[in-house]
């Protein structure tokens, strides 16, 4: 399926310390029909901010966000409140989102994932599953649809000092006419493009397990290498039976293909040498994750499964 081309880009004058993957079943309560998960997307957007502009003082954020939104009344801060304000300069972080309850269930009753726009069901899935994805609101800055892989407009954002927020959609496809193009994917794109120093998958589980985290027994993978053929393999622990391969489940109403698609993606992002850790949203695990303490190496205590290439 060819659902990006890359452009010859010019690589932005700030290195790209990491891209972060802020999981649709961490976020929103996955199989709760457009239901955000407000607890945890405050939570993971506070760790967020923590790890953007380390020494700030996250009591005083200014900010001049005009919209209303249910439940939040916070006034928002007055211009001339700006003018004693230091030049804050962030990590340069990508954020990726993912869509969860919004747009999975719409796409996945219509097929779009599976292609053949000329039908209706699929054509009215494709509008359906757009204006879901549209409300999920994103908490950081400015949202942009990336289209056939050309980042130019996720670089000038990161020179000028904002953080891209960008999200899969619903989207035209040259082989099968539409298609549903997961986060997953479009963080190994810009992985490619962008060099980060690390990636990070935030989920709603603590990382990839030997089989699905709801079965009896289920052993979290610690430390996933990836050869230089793609092919990965579990080096911590050591199971027991290594000719096992480790087993997943998909929700049938995901249509990006759930923990396969992530450690596929992961595992291509690691062959390029570039750590990717995946671990629980909200925890201590992900300030760890977030941080970048894990490259030199890795605390017994941290709770998730780091995936890196050996030669
Ligand atoms: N072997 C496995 N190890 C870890 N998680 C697994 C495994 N098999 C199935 N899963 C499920 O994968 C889910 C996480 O993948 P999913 O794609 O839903 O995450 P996400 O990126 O947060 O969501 P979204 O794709 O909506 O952005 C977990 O809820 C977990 O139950
Ligand atoms: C379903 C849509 C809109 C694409 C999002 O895919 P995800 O990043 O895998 O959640």
């Amino acid at each position: 399926m060819e659902q990006n081309k890359a452009s010859a880009s010019i690589p932005p004058t700030k290195r790209v310390r990491c891209i972060v993957k802020l999981g649709g079943a961490a976020i929103t309560c996955k199989n709760k029909l457009e239901t955000i998960d407000e607890e945890n997307l405050k939570e993971v957007s506070s760790q967020l901010r923590q790890a953007l502009i380390p020494n700030s003082d996250s009591a005083k954020v200014l900010g001049m966000d005009w919209s209303k939104r249910p439940g939040q009344s916070e006034p928002p801060s007055f211009v001339d409140e700006f003018s004693d304000q230091p030049v804050v300069d962030s990590e340069s972080f990508i954020v990726v989102h993912g869509a969860g309850s919004f747009g999975h269930f719409q796409a996945s009753k219509s097929g779009v994932h599976k292609g053949g726009l000329s039908q209706p069901l699929v054509k009215a899935g494709f509008v359906a599953t757009r204006i879901s994805r549209v409300f999920l609101p994103s908490e950081c800055l400015h949202s942009h649809v990336m289209t056939e892989a050309d980042i130019s407009m996720v670089i000038k954002a990161i020179d000028a000092g904002f953080i891209p927020v960008l999200h899969g959609d619903a989207i035209l496809d040259t082989l099968q006419e539409c298609t549903i193009l997961s986060g997953d994917v479009i963080i190994r794109h810009l992985a490619a493009e962008l060099k980060p120093e690390f990636v990070v998958f935030l989920t709603d589980v603590l990382g990839v397990y030997d089989r699905p985290p709801v079965e009896p027994g289920a052993i979290l993978i610690q430390e996933i290498a990836v050869r230089e053929d793609g092919s990965w393999s579990v080096v911590k622990p050591r199971l027991e039976d290594t000719s096992k391969p480790v087993e997943f489940s998909v929700a049938a109403h995901d249509t990006t293909g759930g923990m396969v698609t992530k450690i596929t993606e992961a595992a291509m992002i690691a062959k390029l040498g570039i750590d990717v850790y995946i671990t629980k949203a909200g925890t201590d695990h992900s300030v760890k994750a977030l941080s970048g303490i894990l490259k030199g190496s890795i605390p017994d205590d941290w709770l998730g499964t780091a995936i890196r290439y050996m030669s």
